[in-house]
C-alpha cells in the first residue's frame, strides 16, 4: 500500500557528507487513527550493494569469505566476520557488481548468477537495499587467491565450506551476517536438499 498523502516531507539536514551521508528528515505522519505527528528521522546512506552465495551443489560446497568489520567490532564482536562476497554497486549494474566483486573477494570467475531476493537490511536508519544472489561455481573457475584490494584496505579470507558444516554456523553463532544467514537459508530450502533441511525452521 503506497504512504500517498500520509506522509508530508517538511525538509532534510546534512549532518555529515563524507564517504557516506547522514541526513535528518523532518516530516508529517498521518497516524492509522488519522491524526497528525511530527517526526524527525536520521538516515545513513552509503549506496546500495550487491551479493552472492556460491555454490556446488554436486561437491555440497559453498564459499564465503572472511574479513574484520569495524562496525561489528564497535558492536562487541571481537572475531573476524564471515559473510557471503558483497560489494557496494557505485555505478555499476547489481549483477555486473556482484561478478566483479566475487571474483576480486573470492578469485572465483561465477558464470551463471541468479537473483533471489532484494532486501533492506536495517530500514529503520540505513537506506541501503541489498541485491541478492545465488551462483553455481565449480573448481576450474578459480581464476586467482582473491583476497580483495589491499589498496582499499581489504584483507579477505576465502572459505570454501561444506555446506552443512556453514549452515550449523548458523546456529552456533559463528556465522552473525544477516545477508549470509539469509542466502544460506534459501540454498538450504532450495538448492541442496538433505541434513540442513533438517534445522530449518518453516
Ligand atoms: N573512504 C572510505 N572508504 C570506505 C569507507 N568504508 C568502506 N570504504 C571502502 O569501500 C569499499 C567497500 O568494499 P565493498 O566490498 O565494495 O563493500 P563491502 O564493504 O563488502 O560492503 C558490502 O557488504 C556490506 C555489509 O554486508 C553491505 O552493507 C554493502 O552494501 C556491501 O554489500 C572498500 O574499498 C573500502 O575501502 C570509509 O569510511 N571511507
Ligand atoms: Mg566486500
Amino acid at each position: 500500500m503506497k504512504i500517498g498523502n500520509r506522509m508530508r516531507l517538511q525538509g532534510t539536514e546534512t549532518l555529515h557528507q563524507g564517504w557516506s551521508r547522514l541526513t535528518r528528515g523532518t516530516f508529517d505522519y498521518q497516524r492509522s487513527d488519522g491524526s497528525w505527528q511530527v517526526v524527525s528521522r536520521d538516515v545513513f546512506d552509503c549506496g546500495h550493494g550487491a551479493t552472492a552465495l556460491p555454490y556446488d551443489a554436486k561437491r555440497r560446497k559453498v564459499i564465503l569469505v572472511r574479513q574484520f568489520r569495524y562496525a561489528a567490532y564497535t558492536a562487541g564482536y571481537d572475531q573476524s566476520l564471515i559473510e557471503t562476497p558483497a560489494g557496494l554497486l557505485d555505478d555499476a549494474s547489481p549483477e555486473q557488481r556482484i561478478r566483479t566483486e566475487t571474483e576480486e573477494e573470492t578469485g572465483y570467475r561465477i558464470s551463471s548468477v541468479e537473483k533471489v531476493f532484494e532486501a533492506f537490511m536495517s530500514p529503520g536508519a540505513v537506506s541501503q537495499k541489498i541485491h541478492c544472489y545465488v551462483a553455481a561455481y565449480t573448481p576450474q573457475d578459480r581464476v586467482s587467491d582473491g583476497g580483495g584490494l589491499a589498496e582499499e584496505g581489504e584483507d579477505i579470507e576465502v572459505l570454501e565450506l561444506d555446506f552443512d558444516e556453514a549452515y550449523a554456523m548458523i546456529g552456533d553463532g559463528r556465522i552473525q551476517d544477516g545477508k549470509t544467514i539469509m542466502l544460506l537459508q534459501y540454498a538450504a530450502i532450495n538448492l541442496f536438499s538433505g541434513p540442513a533441511r533438517a534445522n530449518q525452521v518453516v
